[in-house]
């Protein structure tokens, strides 16, 4: 046990009782051997002692014993006539003080230290009345010692040194080696003939040495007072005696002839005090220099203190606002994303599942930062990567939802934001997106807590009522799925919200719902079992969450939260796969390939980006390059066998992170936009009205279509399927030379073609669900318009047009969707009227069996070429349409095209556009 530390202070206090203490048990234990047995323990209490001396009768006896009669008339029990004991019948207190009242004035007679008679008479003792008392008993002792002393040798001499009147010190009181008390008196003058000089001269050392004791103890007080005092008492000690020695050699046995055998002894004596003096004053003059130093240090100690708090202070503040500059820095830099609209990339990597093998992750640095190096090939570089985050293996689901936290929130404030998890298989996207399976609810993945978020969120909003709705979907070997009604389904990829029509969307309110929805998505979803993963996702799933909210005002918002688990790019000689398996990685590291080229093509702010290439990047086509806000996590796995597979996903996350998309908008919608979009509606009804109009002509045109349909039928033999949507959402126009004569065009929906000096060719396309996109192109020498019109069925509506006739350019580039609308109204509406007007003026020129001939003669390739030609105009000729060549009859579309000027443009193989040849 550790000793238990005493401070100077106890320290002292302590030393100091012990010392009162013997010297009450020394007095004690001398009034006994004086006056006889007291009754009292060896070591009595302060209170036993004063109780046993209270009535006088024990301090009388003693002086009277020393010096007899000095008492005369000791009051007792006897004298009063009461022989009972003291202890059975005392007597009253009055009559005791008689006996204190003598002792004091005998004692006062002798010199001695006196006391107040109070002091016995105290119910409540304090220490300086007990060793006032104890004081006068020793002295009286030490009296009775030296009378002995005198007696014995004959000199009784008056005790007259001033030095006598003071109290003993503890100093006074030493213990001998066999344990008994030795008093040795103070400056004991008035000894006998061996207390000589020599011994006054130890006295005078050990005053000093006293001195020093306590100026040592107490540096800061006692010294100032004490010392000073003892210092005086001692000076004026020896003063006195010397003057004394002057005046009566009786007076000052430090002076009188008596006490030193010669004159040379007290000189010495004298040279000897004077020495000490000089001591005491060069310890003084110690002393105060001990005293400044010790006030320099205290002074010093104090400045230090204070700079020190200053300084903390300084550093506190200098903290607080590094830590606000941090947090500004982050947030000016999140901005600053944000404006550039990059996507963000995030890496993850997967624990070992082997804890002694080597891992390839050399760093991963706070600031998102992550080394890998390849230990088989100790001379290869590091190779270091820069994210906006790297989790390391011990993240847990919860440290990287916490990052993606502020993105959910945005989906609530009207974003649309993607999250996707890309990474080699067994690298831990699903486990980072859904979660393992069977896990506890804190390994949860980022789907089911960023919908638990949405609800929370959503439900704080007092005055915003949401509506919540997901859908679920995989893209497995090309094919989009639903996971919700495990039926293949139709894909959207056009302009509107909803990219996935036709796949189920549930209604979730809750967290139960959720984990229902996510359950059957999960149970629905391809995984088998791969050399790398024994449950490898062999399809894309993407969780779609539709977020409708509509404010108290009126105002709405709509936005779309895309939770994207790739599928994992996979070395089929690593996964072992084979049959299905290996055409499902296939599928699988071909999609991931065109995601990889888009991701470049964007990154190389390319004007081309093939989202088409693929089913995957169709669907990621709005987060990767619209207006969202994309969070990318990028997995690797840490084995040293994966090092390719690291490096390759690493590059790849690299690649993403440079992509700059733009600055994200919110999909919010006023009264005004709704209004506005409730009149395009109305005028799609009207385009719709005057469609049915036309009717009459097409049905007489339609006598001229046997000819075009079997051409047309034709050209759609050597054309391979595809779904209308697909071709209306890539409206285009094919410059065809030579193309004979003018071509007027009428309505909306129509195929025209201008001869020199404009040569003009429109498509039309108009969505039957919710899109209505519109072209007109028209090359000529100098002059060119251009004019394009698509009516989103949601908010986008725009409008170009092209023709010479009008001479004139139109470029509207709308900045917000209000005005954008607004615009388009009037010109959609100025449109239905010109339309309306330029089809009364184009009479048909040419039958359609000319068109029929034309293309009969052309040559095979020619007539390949103008199948194709044919087959796009069926797409776009309503005429063509209501003589069901296409399905873009189905649109409504009806011309008054001119046949015959169709048949005098060929299309040509040579001039064909580049996204002519795409779109075939
Ligand atoms: N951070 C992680 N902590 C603990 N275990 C993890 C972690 N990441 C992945 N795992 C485990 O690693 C295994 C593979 O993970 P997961 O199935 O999520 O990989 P994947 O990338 O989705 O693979 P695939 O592309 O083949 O579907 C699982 O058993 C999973 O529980």
């Amino acid at each position: 046990m550790e000793p238990k530390r005493i401070s100077f202070r106890q320290g002292c206090l302590s030393r100091k009782a012990e010392e009162t203490a013997l010297r009450r048990y020394e007095a004690a234990a001398w009034l006994e051997s004086i006056a006889g047995p007291l009754c009292l323990p060896q070591k009595p209490s302060d209170h036993e002692f004063v109780s046993c001396l209270r009535n006088g009768l024990v301090l009388c006896n003693a002086i009277n014993k020393i010096q007899p009669g000095s008492v005369p008339k000791v009051v007792s029990n006897a004298l009063m006539g009461s022989p009972a004991s003291d202890n059975q019948n005392p007597l009253p207190a009055y009559q005791y003080f008689e006996n204190i009242r003598n002792f004091l004035v005998a004692v006062e007679e002798l010199k001695l230290p006196t006391f107040e008679a109070s002091d016995l008479e105290r119910e409540k003792l304090d220490t300086a009345s007990v060793s006032r008392l104890v004081d006068c008993i020793l002295s009286l002792k030490s009296y009775h010692e030296w009378k002995r002393g005198a007696e014995i040798n004959g000199s009784l001499k008056s005790i007259k040194s001033p030095l006598f009147k003071l109290s003993l010190t503890r100093a006074q009181i030493h213990m001998t080696p066999s344990g008994s008390f030795v008093q040795r008196s103070r400056l004991n003058l008035t000894s006998d003939t061996e207390s000589k000089p020599c011994k006054a001269k130890d006295e005078v050392v050990r005053i000093i040495c006293q001195c020093l004791v306590d100026a040592k103890e107490n540096i800061n007080q006692v010294l100032a007072t004490n010392v000073t005092s003892q210092e005086r008492e001692f000076k004026s000690a020896v003063h006195c005696s010397s003057k004394e020695g002057k005046v009566s050699n009786d007076i000052s046995p430090l002076q009188n002839k008596d006490h030193y055998t010669s004159d040379k002894d007290r000189s010495d004596h004298m040279n000897f005090l004077e020495a000490q003096e000089q001591e005491i004053r060069e310890l003084r003059l110690m002393l105060e220099g001990v005293k400044s130093e010790y006030r320099a240090l205290h002074n010093q100690v104090q400045n230090d203190y204070a700079t020190l708090v200053h300084e903390i202070q300084g550093l506190s503040t200098a903290a607080s606002r590094y830590n606000e500059a941090v947090k500004e820095n982050r947030n000016l830099y999140n901005m600053l994303q944000e404006l550039r609209g990059n996507i963000r990339v995030f890496c993850r990597i997967r624990p070992t599942f082997n804890s002694t093998s080597r891992s390839s992750i050399e760093y991963i640095g706070e600031d998102g930062s992550v080394m890998v190096f390849d230990p088989l090939k100790p001379q290869s570089t590091r190779k270091v990567f820069q994210f906006n985050k790297v989790f390391g293996p011990k993240a847990t689901q919860g440290d990287v939802y916490k990052e993606t936290q502020s993105l959910i929130r945005s989906v609530v404030d009207g974003y649309n934001v993607c999250i996707f998890a890309y990474g080699q298989t067994g690298s831990g996207k699903t486990h980072t997106m859904c979660g393992p399976s069977g896990g506890s609810a804190k390994d949860n993945g980022i789907n089911y807590m960023a919908l638990n978020d949405l609800f929370s969120i959503s439900s704080t909003r007092e005055n915003v009522k949401y509506q919540i709705n997901v859908q679920m979907v995989e893209i497995y070997n090309e094919q989009v799925r639903d996971l919700l009604c495990t039926l293949e389904i139709r894909t959207c990829t056009g302009n509107g919200q909803t990219s996935l029509p036709d796949a189920k969307m549930l209604p979730v309110g809750s967290t139960e719902d959720v984990i229902n929805v996510m359950k059957l998505g999960e149970i629905n979803r391809a995984s088998s079992s791969t050399a790398m993963n024994d449950r490898s996702s062999r399809s894309h799933s993407i969780l779609i969450v539709h977020v409708h909210g509509e404010e108290d005002s009126g105002e709405a918002t709509h936005s779309c939260l895309y939770l994207v688990d790739l599928a994992g790019s996979e070395r089929v000689d690593r996964s072992e796969a084979t049959g299905d398996r290996l055409k499902e990685a296939q599928h699988i590291n071909k999609s991931l390939s065109c995601l990889g080229d888009v991701i470049t093509a964007l990154a190389q702010k390319n004007s081309h980006i093939p989202y088409r290439n693929s089913k995957l990047t169709q669907l990621l086509q709005k987060s990767l390059g619209g207006n969202a806000k994309t969070l990318m996590f990028a997995h690797i796995s840490p084995e040293i066998d994966s090092y390719a597979e690291t490096i390759s996903t690493l590059k790849f996350a690299q690649r993403v992170s440079t992509v700059e998309l733009g600055a994200a908008c919110a999909n919010k919608e006023s009264n005004e936009m709704r209004d506005l979009k409730n009149q395009i509606d109305n005028l799609k009804k009207a385009l719709a009205i005057k469609e049915t109009e036309r009717v009459p002509f097409s049905s007489k045109m339609k006598e001229n279509v046997p000819t075009m349909e079997s051409s047309s039928k034709q050209a759609a033999e050597r054309t391979p399927p595809r779904s209308r949507r697909f071709s209306l959402e890539t409206p285009t126009y094919t410059k065809i030379p030579g193309a004979p004569t003018k071509t007027s065009q009428s309505q909306f929906g129509f195929h025209a073609q201008e001869k020199s000096p404009d040569k003009m060719k429109c498509d039309v396309a108009i969505n039957g669900q919710d899109d209505f996109t519109f072209s007109s192109t028209s090359s000529s020498e100098q002059k060119s318009v251009r004019a394009s019109v698509a009516i989103n069925g949601q908010d986008d509506f725009s409008y170009s047009s092209t023709s010479r006739s009008v001479q004139k350019s139109v470029r509207a580039s709308v900045v917000s969707k209000g005005s954008n609308i607004r615009k388009s109204i009037q010109s959609l509406g100025k449109l239905i009227n010109a339309s309306e007007k330029r089809s009364n003026q184009c009479p048909i020129e040419k039958p359609v069996s000319k068109i029929r001939s034309n293309l009969d003669s052309k040559s095979p390739v020619n007539s390949k070429t103008d199948s194709r030609t044919m087959r796009r105009q069926s797409l776009t000729n309503p005429l063509l349409a209501s003589s069901n060549f296409s399905r873009r009859s189905s649109l409504g579309g009806k011309s008054d095209t001119n046949l015959s000027d169709v048949s005098k443009t060929p299309p040509s193989i040579k001039t064909s556009s580049k996204a002519t040849k795409k779109w075939l």
